[in-house]
Order: structure tokens, then C-alpha cells, then sequence
């Protein structure tokens, strides 16, 4: 544990300080109690010898002040180190995440990471400080005091270590039980919390049946929640007494065989009294062990889970990468890729040409590969054959900041900061000027969105852009790929029924974002206007390019391409009609 907690630092000196003075401390009082032997020979006798015993009085006087001092300055640094230390464990988490290939981000992941930043971090900075020391006491101390015993008499010494190994045997069972039953506890727990949200979800149903209190299996879940804890904690509870046990029974055996050593007289009684003390002072830290195994399990759970996430692979840089795009030509050759985990290759043996300026239509049915296309290009993931390339560099061989530089990358659901329009615009480019935010702004159709609003640009957008709807979200997205003079944009059009208003706003903010001469465009096509307006579709099916032309072009040939377009204008129709 200690072991795996020092490696978990980039920099342990800190730790290894704080260990070193709590080690120097155990260490001490385990010879102060030593220094016990000599004084009690010299004072427990018919005369009492002062004289012998004042050496040793003077080296405890000495000791106990050292001792006191340590103290004095080890708790500030501890609780000065608690910080410290989680404060370089979440740099080093931040700075691996900034290595970390974009797809890694799933909400999943993107949920581990908040849990590892914060409360991990922290408690397993908190917990090596507030742990790690009464665990090393507990071992160090103990193991102190016995080498003195075997100075003073090895049979005592020998039962002491029977007692601190059965005692260790005893308490890894405990641990490993109740480990056990904490798993089949969260098992049980995870069981009512799913209850309780399905009780939640389905109220209105529960209550049309009369079961409006719960289901039978919400009540059933709760009663094995009960049981579960019971069994639980009696399972766990009996080592724990065992060990307890072992201890008090160490105790009495010690007891029994001092009274016989001086029953025998093979120890003397000045002797056989700084032997039960030490016994005494061997016992107590043993017995505290017990008490910080649950707080052990928990700091191991905590380790292990950030040592987990900074185990997983980051995306390969080579050492001298290419820091330039010359031109945003796009190309994918013979690209075959396959999910993590996943079970068939979601894009086989793609080969699809994106001029630069051009603007590049993906169409496809649902899970044909379009996505992926575009995650590849942003390097969200390398591809296991063939090759992305862009200006004629493989991505592979691209700085991964100057990629994402040049690129620009607009989601279905827009993320915007809790902030005003102009901030979440100015995030692309800072230095902008207004005529730029404004031109940008007209370009997006975002203007006519400003106009409307109560503050203009001042307007606070809400919780992740709540305040807009989701065909202006995306709007704001465009008008920020365009201020950031993204030369390779990526855009996943909004496939949500919209407006009318805002559909052809988008269409036209994607065409206008189409319009640089100089930018490269890939669009997730779900408009039939976007289809009509790009330079090029590309038709995609269970992750193979299965047609590839101008739009007028797979319009003739009436393959899958003009079976989607005519699905979309049939669904076109299909909505006005009804709202009509
Ligand atoms: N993160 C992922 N992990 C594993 N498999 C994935 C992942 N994302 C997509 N897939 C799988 O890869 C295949 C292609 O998915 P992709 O999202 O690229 O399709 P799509 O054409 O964009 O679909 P949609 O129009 O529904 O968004 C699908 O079979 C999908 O299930």
C-alpha cells in the first residue's frame, strides 16, 4: 500500500519527508520504552541505584524532547502536505488527459474523470497523510519494541511475534470479508437506486394500476437491501472479534508467561515489569490496525481507480511532428476501423477525397459510419488501415494542437459556456473585433438571433446555452468555427425537427461556411438543401462508401442517395403538412 502510493507521485519527496519523520517518531518511542529496561534495573531494587539510572534518565529527557519536537513539526506539514500532494496528483491527472485521444471522452469517462479530479484526488492525498502515518506507527512501533524484548528476554519476544503473526492473519481476513460484503452491499444499494429511479419514471403508469408506493420488486429490492446489510455486517463483525480476541488472548499469554519467568526466577521483577509495559505499548498499535481498515479499503479503491485512469493509453505523438498544414485537402484511403470493444469494424476500406474549399455531404442511414468518418479526421481515433491524411501528412504525423488548431468541430448538441454570445464567440478568438464578431455573426444568420434577444450580445446564454434553442445553439457553433478561421470544419447538422426559420438559417449558415475558398467542409447531412448545396456527397452504408458524386450526379443514377433524398422531401412534406 505504501509501496503503491509512493509510486502513484510524480514527485514523492513530500511524501517521503512526512513518511521518514512519522518512521524517526515510531522509531524513538519504540527505543524510549526500550530505555525503561536499565532504569527499572537501577530503581526497582532493595536500595536504589540513582546514580546508574541518571544516564539513562537524561538520554529519555533527551529523547522525549526530541520526540516533542518531531511532533511539533510534523502535524503542520502533514496537514500543509495534504493539499500540496493533491494538488500535484491533479496536475498530473490534467496533464494526462490533455494526452488523451479525443474519443477516449465518452460520458462514462468524462464521469470517472470529474470523480478522479476531485474526490479521489483528494481523499487519497488526505487519506496518505491522515492513514499513512498511524499505519506506519502501527507496524514500526510494534516491530521496535519487540527487537528490545529479544534483548531482554527472547521467550517473551518469540511469543510476541506468534501474536503479531496470527494477529496479521486474522486481520487480512477481516479485510478480505468485509471487502466482500461492502461489494454485495453497493450491489444491493445499486439494485434500489435503479427501483427508485424506475419508481420515478413510471409514476404516472404505478399510480393508474394503484401501486403508486412502488412495485413488488421496489419492495422486494428494499428487503434485500436489508438483508444484505445484515448478513453483511454479521459476516464482517465475526473476524473483527477474532482479532480482537487475538489481542486480549496475546495480552493474557503475556501476562501468564512473565508470572512464570518470575515465579522461576529466570527474570527479575525489575525485568519482568518493563516487559509487560512493553507488552503493553506492543499490543495497543496492533489493535489499532483494525481500525483503520476500512479507511485502508477505501484509499486502495481510491488508488487503484486513479491509477486505472492514468494507465490508459495516450494518443501517439511521434517526436518530430508536423507542425504546419499547408493546405486543408482531406483524405481518407482505404480506411478500415473498428470501436474499442467494438464487435465489427464500423468503417471498411473507406476512401473519400475532400478538396480543399470544397464542401463534402455524408449521407447514410443510421450507424452506416458518418460519425466516424469525422473522428477520424479530427483524430479522435487512429485508424487500424489505410491512412487520414490532410494537406497530403498523415494525421499520425501531425501536431495534435496544430490539428485542432486549424479544425473547427460542430456537434449536434452545441455545448456553450453559461456566459454572454460575445464571450462564447470570442472563446475561438479573443482578440477579435466587433466588425469581425459582427460579420461572422451575419454570415452564422446569428444576427437576426441577437437582434431578438433581450441583452444582445450581452445575453447570458444559461446552463450549456439552455436559453437557446438547439438550431441556435448551432448557429452560435458556426459563427465560432467561423471566427476562428477553422480551415477544416466539421459539422454534425442538427438532425432534430426545426423550425422553419431556423432550418433554413442553418442550411445557409452551413453554406456560407462552405463559401471560404480556403476551408474544407464535411457535413453530416440531414437537409435535403444542405445535400443540394454541397460539392460532393458521399453516400455511406454499413461503414462502406457505396456511391460518390455531385448531387445532380447520384440524382441520376438513382441509387441510395436519391432513395434518402426522396425520403427526406417525403417527411418535408409529411411535417408541413401537419402543421399546416
Ligand atoms: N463509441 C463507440 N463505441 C463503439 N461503437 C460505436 C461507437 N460509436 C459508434 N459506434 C458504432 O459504429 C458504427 C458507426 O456509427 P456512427 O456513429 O459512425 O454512425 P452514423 O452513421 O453517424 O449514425 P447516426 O446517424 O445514427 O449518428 C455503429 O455500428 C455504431 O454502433
Amino acid at each position: 500500500m505504501i509501496r503503491r502510493l509512493y509510486h502513484l507521485w510524480p514527485d514523492p519527496k513530500l511524501l517521503a519527508r512526512l513518511w521518514s519523520l512519522t518512521v524517526i517518531q515510531a522509531v524513538l518511542q519504540g527505543l524510549l520504552l526500550g530505555l525503561l529496561v536499565p532504569i527499572l534495573h537501577a530503581v526497582v531494587r532493595q536500595e536504589p541505584d540513582i546514580a546508574a539510572a541518571t544516564p539513562w534518565l537524561v538520554l529519555g529527557g533527551i529523547g522525549a524532547v526530541v520526540y516533542g519536537l518531531l511532533a511539533i513539526v510534523s502535524d503542520p506539514v502533514g496537514y500543509a502536505a495534504g493539499g500540496v500532494l493533491a494538488a500535484q496528483l491533479r496536475k498530473q491527472l490534467m496533464r494526462h488527459v490533455s494526452t488523451l485521444p479525443l474519443g477516449w471522452f465518452t460520458a462514462a469517462h468524462k464521469a470517472r474523470l470529474a470523480r478522479a479530479v476531485t474526490a479521489d484526488v483528494g481523499d487519497a492525498a488526505h487519506l496518505a497523510v491522515v492513514i499513512g502515518n498511524p499505519v506506519i506507527t502501527s507496524t514500526l512501533l510494534p516491530a521496535t519494541v519487540v527487537a528490545i524484548v529479544f534483548v531482554a528476554d527472547w521467550r517473551v519476544a518469540v511469543l510476541l511475534c506468534v501474536i503479531a503473526l496470527v494477529g496479521s492473519w486474522t486481520l487480512r481476513r477481516a479485510a478480505r470479508v468485509s471487502a466482500e460484503a461492502e461489494i454485495e452491499l453497493e450491489r444491493a444499494a445499486a439494485d434500489v437506486a435503479s427501483r427508485a429511479i424506475e419508481l420515478g419514471q413510471v409514476q404516472p403508469v404505478l399510480r393508474a394500476a394503484g401501486h403508486a408506493h412502488g412495485t413488488p420488486r421496489m419492495h422486494a429490492a428494499l428487503d434485500r437491501h436489508r438483508d444484505t446489510y445484515r448478513e453483511g455486517m454479521d459476516r464482517a463483525r465475526r473476524p473483527f472479534f477474532l482479532y480482537t480476541g487475538v489481542v486480549a488472548t496475546g495480552f493474557v499469554a503475556v501476562l501468564a508467561l512473565v508470572a512464570w519467568l518470575m515465579v522461576s526466577e529466570r527474570v527479575e521483577v525489575a525485568t519482568a515489569v518493563a516487559l509487560l509495559v512493553l507488552a503493553a505499548r506492543f499490543l495497543q498499535p496492533l489493535g489499532n490496525l483494525i481500525e483503520l481498515i476500512g479507511a485502508l479499503r477505501a484509499m486502495t479503491n481510491k488508488i487503484t481507480r486513479i491509477e486505472e485512469f492514468l494507465a490508459t493509453p495516450v494518443l501517439p505523438v511521434p517526436a518530430e511532428p508536423v507542425r504546419r498544414i499547408v493546405d486543408p485537402h482531406v483524405e481518407l484511403t482505404g480506411v478500415t476501423f473498428t470501436y474499442p470493444g467494438g464487435e465489427a469494424p464500423a468503417l471498411r476500406e473507406v476512401t473519400i477525397r475532400c478538396r480543399a474549399g470544397t464542401t463534402t455531404a455524408l449521407v447514410g442511414p443510421s450507424g452506416s459510419g458518418k460519425t466516424t468518418v469525422t473522428r477520424l479526421v479530427a483524430r479522435f481515433f487512429d485508424a487500424e488501415e489505410g491512412q487520414v491524411r490532410i494537406g497530403g501528412v498523415d494525421v499520425r504525423d501531425l501536431d495534435p494542437e496544430v490539428l485542432l488548431n486549424d479544425m473547427a468541430i460542430i456537434f449536434q448538441d452545441v455545448y456553450l459556456f453559461d456566459d454572454t454570445i460575445e464571450n462564447n464567440l470570442r472563446l475561438a478568438r479573443p482578440e477579435a473585433t466587433w466588425d469581425e464578431l459582427r460579420e461572422v455573426a451575419r454570415a452564422a444568420r446569428l444576427d437576426e438571433v441577437i437582434e431578438r434577444l433581450p441583452g444582445g450580445w450581452n445575453t447570458r446564454v444559461g446552463e450549456a446555452g439552455a436559453q437557446l434553442s438547439g438550431g441556435e445553439r448551432q448557429r452560435v457553433a458556426i459563427a465560432r468555427a467561423m471566427l476562428k478561421q477553422a480551415r477544416i470544419v466539421l459539422v454534425d447538422e442538427a438532425s432534430s425537427a426545426l423550425d422553419p426559420e431556423n432550418e433554413a438559417a442553418i442550411t445557409q449558415a452551413i453554406a456560407n461556411l462552405g463559401a471560404g475558398r480556403d476551408r474544407t467542409v464535411i457535413v453530416i447531412a440531414h437537409r435535403p438543401a444542405t445535400l443540394a448545396s454541397a460539392d460532393q456527397v458521399v453516400s455511406l452504408d454499413a461503414g462502406r462508401v457505396v456511391e460518390t458524386g455531385t448531387p445532380a450526379e447520384l440524382l441520376r443514377t438513382g441509387g441510395t442517395f436519391a432513395r434518402i433524398s426522396r425520403q427526406y422531401e417525403r417527411a418535408r412534406h409529411w411535417r408541413i403538412g401537419t402543421v399546416s
